[in-house]
């Protein structure tokens, strides 16, 4: 099976962490945006307190930067219960899964992300711990190897992915919550821009935070990404308020897309108009043509396209619209449609 870790808009450094950490939301008020998820999600926690019950397991899903790790501490907060943290690709054993379960209080949250790389036989471990609360673990090897059976305290799991596409079918079944997180508005961008703005003691004007949230790909980490530079040439070349002339300047020296549109987006656009012919065209051959899986294309990329009219799925393949091709300058656009007609 088909497992990678590709997130191109989303490789953090350790000031970038820091960052990220000092102006992330702790509590489900603080979270905006994601309005029938949360409205869920509440209702779940609040169940789960008053039974004194864990919370069933939980899967976020979505693009990169929405919020799923956001979420998961959230979770862990209003259950008030402690979080421990690791990823797919750290458990290598099913020792190192035992030892994580065994040390979980009772409904405990154990946020795995990236769970589409946990190894298969962790995987395999995992329904167990899930379903039954319980963990075979093998003692010795050869021929005195015998398993013995430990029971865990009842504990959530909260899985975060990217790829849900890679998830199989009996993981999948064990979430008895499943959440997609969704591309952002612009109203909620602002509104998260000038709370970050608040906690960072930066001034920031509203129509300065909307064009930036305009620009932000729908995508909370970008918006607050942005913020962080904007703050700098607002200090530098202005009095240290982020207005519209600022947001202006500084959103043409960075280079930002008029439609926050990042690298990856472009290649897309543009393979699919000049080697393709505007489409339709299937997304192998587009992933091919721009060296990045099918998967990821499908998943990272290309629902923001298509949400915000680039792209359109047709049962042939992918076309792009004359939206993309005013976006990239390119003229011949077909109309649209079946074109093997003419
Ligand atoms: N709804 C929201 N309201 C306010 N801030 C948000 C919201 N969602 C995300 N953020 C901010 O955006 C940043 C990225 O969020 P987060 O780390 O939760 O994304 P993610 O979905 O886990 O991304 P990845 O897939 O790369 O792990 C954080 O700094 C967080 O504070
Ligand atoms: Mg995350």
């Amino acid at each position: 099976m088909e497992k990678s870790n590709v997130r191109p808009t989303n490789d953090l450094n350790m000031q970038e962490k820091e960052y990220e950490n000092s102006i992330r939301p702790q509590s489900i008020e603080d979270f905006s945006g994601q309005p029938q998820l949360i409205e869920n999600l509440r209702i779940f926690i609040k169940a789960a307190n008053l039974r004194g019950e864990a919370l069933d397991h939980v899967l976020f899903h979505g693009p990169p930067g929405l919020g799923k790790t956001t979420l998961s501490r959230i979770v862990a907060n209003e259950l008030g219960v402690n979080i421990k943290e690791t990823s797919g690709p750290v458990i290598e054993k099913p020792a190192d899964l035992a030892g994580l379960l065994t040390s979980l209080e009772p409904r405990d949250v154990l946020f795995i992300d990236e769970i589409h790389r946990l190894s298969t036989v962790v995987e395999e471990y995992m329904y167990a711990a899930m379903e039954d609360f319980k963990i075979d673990i093998m003692i010795d090897s050869g021929p005195s190897a015998r398993s013995i059976q430990i029971n865990l305290n009842p504990f959530t799991l909260v899985g975060a992915t990217t790829r849900s596409g890679l998830l199989t079918a009996p993981l999948l079944s064990r979430f008895g919550i499943k959440s997609r997180l969704d591309y952002y508005n612009k109203e909620v961008l602002q509104r998260i821009i000038m709370r970050s703005g608040n906690l960072l003691n930066v001034k920031i004007t509203s129509d300065a935070a909307l064009e930036i949230a305009g620009r932000s790909r729908g995508t909370p980490r970008i918006a607050n990404g942005l913020l962080r530079r904007m703050r700098d040439f607002a200090q530098v070349l202005g009095n240290g308020v982020i207005d519209m002339a600022i947001a202006e300047h500084g959103l043409r020296a960075l280079n930002v897309d008029k439609h926050g549109l990042d690298d990856m987006d472009n290649r897309i656009l543009s393979t699919l108009i000049d080697k393709f012919k505007g489409g339709p065209t299937g997304i192998n051959n587009i992933a091919t043509a721009v060296s990045e899986e099918a998967g990821t294309i499908e998943e990272v990329y290309e629902p923001f396209l298509i949400q915000e009219g680039f792209i359109i799925r047709t049962p042939r393949g992918r076309e792009a619209t004359e939206k993309a091709y005013r976006h990239l300058d390119r003229k011949g656009w077909r109309g649209g449609g079946d074109h093997t007609l003419f």
